[in-house]
């Protein structure tokens, strides 16, 4: 389903991000909220040629994988008027050209808030995607990134400010995959300076 096909008349849109959106959105939007989606696991699985890798070494950067016992926090933004169409435009480049993600509308709950969950768009890389690199150990995925960068900057950065999002914004979330990850990644790091 394009984008456009579902907003078409829109007036707001809330964009539910997971990755780098939660701490770089680049896009202007009138509000934003931290919360989650269920029915999904956040997972370094999908290869990055561009932003935070190149073709000979690609980086890792996040997708969602489905599971009914899964939920995934981050942070929906809310676009409204010609907010959305300026948003849209950007993310399709951003994620959809450059990252090789597609959309889906999903429901999104709010953190402390017992109203009904309200529909965001995000950005997922499905697993037919050439770009997907699927299962890995956390050391495998840490050394990764600790290697790759591409035009954006650094994998490790992209790894190290959505750890510190979910400290900061979700203390209570437990995502062994992610800390396990930057763990390994800070590990060979460490490794490598040692060894200058
Ligand atoms: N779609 C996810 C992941 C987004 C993501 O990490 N996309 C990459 C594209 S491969 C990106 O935008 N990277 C920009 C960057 O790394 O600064 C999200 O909602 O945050």
């Amino acid at each position: 389903m394009k984008p456009q096909d579902i907003v078409a008349g829109k007036s707001s849109l809330w964009i539910f991000g997971y990755g780098s959106l939660v701490w770089k959105p680049d896009f202007k939007y009138r509000r934003s909220k931290v919360g989650y989606i269920q029915g999904y696991k956040r997972r370094f699985w999908h290869g990055d040629n561009f932003h935070r890798g190149n073709d000979e070494l690609p980086g890792r950067v996040v997708t969602l994988i489905e599971d009914d016992d899964a939920s995934t926090w981050g942070v929906a933004f809310e676009v409204t008027g010609p907010q959305v169409e300026e948003s849209l435009k950007y993310l399709n480049v951003r994620e959809t050209v450059c990252g090789g993600y597609v959309t889906k509308m999903v429901d999104f709950y709010a953190e402390g808030e017992s109203q009904p969950p309200v529909q965001a768009l995000l950005y997922i890389a499905t697993t037919d995607n050439p770009l997907y690199l699927g299962p890995a150990s956390a050391e495998m995925i840490g050394c990764q990134i600790a290697m790759s960068r591409g035009k954006t900057g650094h994998n490790l950065e992209y790894l190290l400010r959505l750890a510190e999002f979910m400290r900061r914004s979700c203390p209570h979330v437990d995502d062994n995959h992610l800390f396990s990850i930057e763990a390994a990644a800070l590990t060979v790091v460490s490794l490598l300076l040692a060894a200058q």
